[in-house]
């Protein structure tokens, strides 16, 4: 029987499964891996404690903070006490527990999406969990990797099992080259913007065509990522010798003849010839231009090039309703170009677009230039590897010399749950993943761009169009 790459993860993680009247199939499936953050596990660490459960495989689970830690100062304790207290707490339940915990000080330190797949804990072929709705990222690399509630991170601490509802397949083909200046970020969020935020319920997206397969490790880390904001808990991409080549070496990844059984069995893992899709979307890359939200979710998004939208010239009476609440929110006019809207702030960040890769295309856009004035800009790096490559070519300076400010790791203004927000009112191109009312701040506006758009916009001080820079 041909089966989907996505069927082939399941099938091999089922330990009983069973099909309820509707004919959807739930099963206990065996959890592989899984990482800890410091906002969604504290209630699972007391659930364990208060049912006198210990952690059933230790070895399987890694612990690092991110969202509530500060990227200043990083060499003081942590100002904020509540902050402090959460960063605290994560490191004393994982060392009660026996769990690894990467402390704040450490080389290895970042953003839980990132550092997995940099220390090799991310694999082809495993199912991987957190209670954290983007790590659907780790799918980039063919394993099974979806988000959990914090019950759900309490009984794979207890079981390494958990109980799930079988997704359907859809099929995402994204085919030939990507025009100039055009990146995965555009090509992920022109995907959300054609299946709708909730487009993809129920499904695992798997993302394939020959534009994915010309994707590096950190763009298809950057698709797969924004996979939930198209309503999909998963993003699957088959891994290649692409995919083990990135992996080979790394400090968690299996070596000598591990490896190499390793090897043997991830390349099976692609979906089969004639394999049934529930639903499948074909998109041509050469139509594609750097995107850009102009509203309070991921799939109110349009070209640069375009203009705000008009809620009179919508489809429905609740369509225009939703258009003219984002417009209302996001402080915009129906009909203005999306190039006129000025901005306050610029952030190049997150676990959707803060790897080397994306520091370099942002750098290449400031080369011997400088950001606006009235714009503040800051750029954090996704993981102290990432902050010391960049150091090591020297972006961190030419980032300063364009008058941004070079954080330290965390996730920072994705979410502002550390001392990183933005006043009620600012305007911000952010390289996050969502732009939802009050997420970088109460009253904050997010447009989502690429690293490539939000550098090209902080020079300009207003949205702007990447392809339009000449190069210095
Ligand atoms: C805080 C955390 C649980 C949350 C998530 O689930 O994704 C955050 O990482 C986000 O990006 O909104
Ligand atoms: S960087 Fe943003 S999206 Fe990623 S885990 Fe942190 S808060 Fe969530």
């Amino acid at each position: 029987m041909t089966q989907t790459l996505y069927d082939k993860l399941w099938t091999s993680h089922v330990i009983s499964e069973e099909r309820d009247e509707h004919g959807d199939t739930t099963a206990l499936i065996y959890i592989d891996r899984q990482m800890l953050h410091e906002v969604s596990s504290p209630q699972s660490f007391e659930g364990l404690r208060a049912r006198g459960l210990a952690v059933r495989r230790r070895q399987t689970q890694l612990a690092v903070a991110d969202h509530a830690v500060p990227t200043r100062h990083r060499d003081q304790p942590i100002a904020d006490p509540l902050a402090r207290e959460q960063v605290a707490l994560l490191e004393r339940n994982t060392t009660a527990a026996g769990v690894r915990y990467i402390p704040l000080t450490d080389g290895r330190h970042g953003i839980v999406h990132v550092i997995g797949p940099e220390q090799g804990f991310t694999l082809p072929g495993i199912t991987l969990v957190c209670g954290d709705s983007h790590t659907s990222t780790h799918g980039a690399f063919g394993a099974l990797a979806f988000g959990i509630g914090a019950s759900e991170v309490e009984c794979v601490l207890a079981t390494q099992t958990l109980r799930q509802r079988r997704a359907r397949n859809l099929r995402v083909r994204v085919s030939g080259a990507l025009p100039a200046s055009v990146a995965a970020k555009d090509v992920v969020l022109a995907i959300i913007g054609r299946l709708g935020a909730s487009g993809a319920v129920g499904h695992t997206i798997e993302f394939c065509g020959s534009t994915i397969e010309a994707m590096s490790m950190a763009e298809r880390m950057t698709v797969c990522n924004m996979s939930i904001e198209a309503g999909a808990r998963s993003g699957l991409i088959a891994p290649d010798d692409r995919t083990y080549a990135w992996l080979e070496g790394r400090p968690m990844a299996p070596r000598g003849a591990q490896w190499e059984q390793a090897l043997d069995h991830w390349r099976t893992l692609h979906s089969d010839d004639g394999a049934h899709f529930d639903r499948s979307v074909d998109i041509d890359a050469a139509t594609l231009a750097p995107q850009v939200t102009w509203g309070t979710s991921p799939d109110q998004v349009l070209p640069i090039d375009g203009r705000v939208p008009d809620p009179a010239q919508a489809g429905s009476e609740a369509s225009a309703r939703k258009i003219a609440r984002a417009l209302d929110y996001m402080g915009l006019r129906p009909g203005t170009a999306l190039q006129d809207v000025a901005l306050d702030h610029v952030f190049i960040g997150s676990c959707t677009n803060s790897r080397i890769e994306d520091l370099r295309a942002a750098a290449a856009q400031l080369r011997g230039r400088r950001k606006a004035a009235h714009v503040k800009a800051i750029v954090v790096p996704g993981s102290a590897a990432v902050a010391r490559q960049a150091e090591g070519e020297g972006l961190d300076k030419l980032f300063t010399a364009a008058g941004f400010e070079w954080r330290a790791p965390a996730c920072s203004l994705c979410v502002a749950m550390n001392d990183d927000r933005l006043l009620p009112g600012e305007r911000c191109a952010s390289t996050s993943n969502r732009n939802f009312e009050g997420r970088q701040g109460v009253g904050a506006r997010t447009h989502l761009v690429s690293p490539a758009t939000a550098a090209a916009s902080a020079i300009a001080g207003h949205l702007a169009d990447p392809r339009r820079l000449d190069p210095a």
